[in-house]
């Protein structure tokens, strides 16, 4: 390491992270072939998917160690007694936390067509005795007002123990939305969601859809930054992370989405 790269790394204190996957098949042995044994991992739910899915690579994934938070998309639960069950399955496994979304599926499946009416039912179901995480959007949602996603965030407030903001590549907008946050009076812990090394073309793809696409625009209009973030094959996220970490206000934490790619990615533990 040259002199300079140890001025530069002065100070920095290395933030925890968590990593998130999608449950694929194979994606619980390359957990376990790529991953630490105390790391945590969430798995998300997606549409088409279903909860089914998650909940059988979280519970594998806890039967090999790791420290696993199964996300509960509130539009894919058909019923209370499905999420009672659930929440039984979890406790048996010893996962001790959730991540309470909305979910991107069109048609609800049951009584539950946003997390507030989930979270408080997780709340109530668990007794208490589960953590929850809940969404941020630094950069809004496409389709939801800046006033309704406060408005839910502070619903939620009561019940949740962290915010995981939805994917974002600017630490600045990052640390203007826990600013605004903590002006609101909501002092939630606040993870930064961060896109793990990724192929360029797909990142490009998905933050369109999920509505990120502003700050992806703001890094490629970086000049030279822009270019050695989005030029090459693949996004790289150190340079992001290591701007988070020495924020004045940092974030608690760094979620990683890793899109699946686990190789060459050691996280500091959570
Ligand atoms: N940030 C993330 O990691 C993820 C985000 N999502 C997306 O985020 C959305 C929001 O999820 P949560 O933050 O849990 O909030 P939520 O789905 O619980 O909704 C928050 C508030 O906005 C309203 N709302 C929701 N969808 C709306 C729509 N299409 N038009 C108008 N109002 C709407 C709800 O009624 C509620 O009052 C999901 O539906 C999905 O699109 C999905 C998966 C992961
Ligand atoms: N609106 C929204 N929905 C989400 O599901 C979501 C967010 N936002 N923000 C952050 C993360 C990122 N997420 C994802 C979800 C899917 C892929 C993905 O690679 N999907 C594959 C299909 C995987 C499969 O079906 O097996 C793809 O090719 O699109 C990546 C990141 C999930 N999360």
């Amino acid at each position: 390491m040259s002199e300079d790269t140890v001025a530069a790394n002065a100070g920095r204190e290395e933030l925890p992270t968590r990593v998130e996957i999608i449950p694929t098949a194979g994606i619980v042995d390359a957990a376990v072939s790529e991953l630490p044994a105390a790391s945590t991992l969430t798995v998300t739910c997606l549409p088409h998917h279903g909860i089914e899915r998650t909940m059988a690579a979280s519970l594998e994934l806890a039967g090999h160690g790791f420290d696993v938070v199964p996300h509960l998309a509130a539009r894919s639960i058909g019923s209370r007694e499905q999420l009672a069950s659930l929440l039984r399955d979890c406790h048996a496994a010893g996962i001790a936390e959730v991540f309470a979304i909305g979910g991107d599926k069109a048609q609800t499946a049951g009584p539950y067509d946003s997390s507030e009416s989930l979270i408080r039912d997780i709340a109530e179901i668990s007794g208490g005795a589960l953590r929850i995480g809940v969404a941020g959007y630094p950069e809004g949602h496409p389709a939801i007002s800046q006033q309704q996603l406060l408005d839910s965030l502070r619903s939620k407030a009561e019940f949740a123990d962290r915010i995981v903001t939805q994917m974002c590549f600017s630490a600045e907008l990052i640390e203007r939305y826990i600013s605004m946050l903590r002006s609101e009076g909501i002092t939630l812990p606040v993870w930064a969601g961060v896109a793990g090394s990724v192929p360029r073309t797909k990142l490009i793809s998905l933050a369109t859809k999920i509505g990120v696409g502003s700050s992806l625009r703001f890094i490629s209009g970086k000049g030279a930054l822009g270019l050695r973030l989005l030029g090459g094959t693949h996004y790289r996220p150190e340079e992001l992370t290591a701007d988070l970490s020495v924020l004045g206000t940092p974030p608690a934490g760094i979620h990683l989405y890793s899109f699946n790619n686990l190789r060459n990615f050691a996280p500091s533990p959570a």
